[in-house]
């Protein structure tokens, strides 16, 4: 089967993670057009082979788009995204934005155009992030079956009907890698203040922290499980916990946080 013509607008942090995914799974460079009016990130997709332009109008129009992905922060959704409203009825619009729904799509686009909100996360860069992504009416199967295969390129995919739950997602897969990387810098931080030297308490935050995260994964246990195997009575552990447990503190933060990113999301709807 022939690869499907896509176009990337925007080929930020998450635009080139989902470039790289999708060369490195070996659709054809000649397949994908990019729209980047920044010239760093756009010499950095051109050096990986594909066709860049600087605005819509200048897409090869003898290449009509399977797939349109939008990865433009959600303040210039708008303004950027009104120019591929000409390709509602054939291409499907793939959107990676936060907040940005799918009703704020229909009204550029048209309710008949096809629309697939998601939300990816960083780890995407790396094919070991997971999206979320949740359709419009007018997705056929088709295009579902289109866009499953280029988040996949990121790693995991789930797939969610409810609209309304894209805010909460947002706010534990999306922005979830930042709470992670803090803890890191934290425990980082925190073992240099214990006395420890910069490089070792660097290598032992990075390696404890990928460490626990690839035994979750692997092992399928809850977390809680894995916590307890960690945590002898009476033991440093125990200590440790204790703190972090007591009112107001991590499991609290994280509820609040979590709550606040939601918040957002909300807001960037437009
Ligand atoms: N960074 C993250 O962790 C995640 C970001 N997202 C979403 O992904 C989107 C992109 O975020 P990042 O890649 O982090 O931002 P970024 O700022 O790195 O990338 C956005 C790119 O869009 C380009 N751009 C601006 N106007 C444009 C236009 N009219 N046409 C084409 N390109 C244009 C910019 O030059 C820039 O390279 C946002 O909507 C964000 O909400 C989603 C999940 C995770
Ligand atoms: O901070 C943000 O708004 C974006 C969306 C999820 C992660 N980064």
């Amino acid at each position: 089967m022939a690869d499907p013509n896509l176009v990337l607008v925007g080929c930020g942090n998450m635009g080139v993670a989902l470039l790289r995914g999708w060369l490195h799974r070996g659709i054809a460079a000649d397949a994908i057009q990019v729209v980047e009016p920044g010239e760093p990130q756009a010499t950095r997709a051109r050096d990986l082979g594909v066709r860049v332009v600087e605005s819509a109008d200048a897409l090869d129009p003898g290449r009509a788009p399977d797939a349109i992905v939008l990865a433009v922060k959600p303040q210039v959704m708008e303004a950027a995204a009104s120019a591929y409203a000409g390709h509602a009825g054939r291409a499907v619009f793939l959107s990676i934005a936060a907040g940005r729904t799918i009703a704020s799509f229909e009204k550029l686009f048209g309710a008949a155009a096809a629309i697939v909100r998601t939300m990816p996360n960083t780890p995407g860069a790396i094919g070991r992030g997971i999206t979320v992504a949740c359709p419009n009416a007018a997705v056929t199967d088709a295009h579902r079956i289109l866009c499953d295969g280029l988040l996949q390129a990121m790693g995991e995919v789930a797939w969610l009907e409810d609209e309304a739950l894209m805010d909460a997602v947002t706010a534990v897969s999306g922005s979830g890698p930042a709470y992670v990387f803090l803890l890191a810098e934290s425990m980082r931080d925190a073992g240099i203040a214990a006395g420890l030297p910069e490089d070792l308490a660097d290598r032992l935050a990075r390696h404890t922290v990928a460490g626990a995260g690839a035994l979750i994964l692997e092992s399928g246990e809850d977390p809680a499980r894995l916590r307890e195997q960690v945590t002898s009575p009476g033991g440093t552990t125990a200590a440790a916990l204790e703190v972090l447990r007591s009112e107001g503190a991590m499991p609290d933060l994280l509820r609040d946080a979590i709550a606040a990113s939601a918040r957002r999301s909300r807001e960037l709807a437009g």
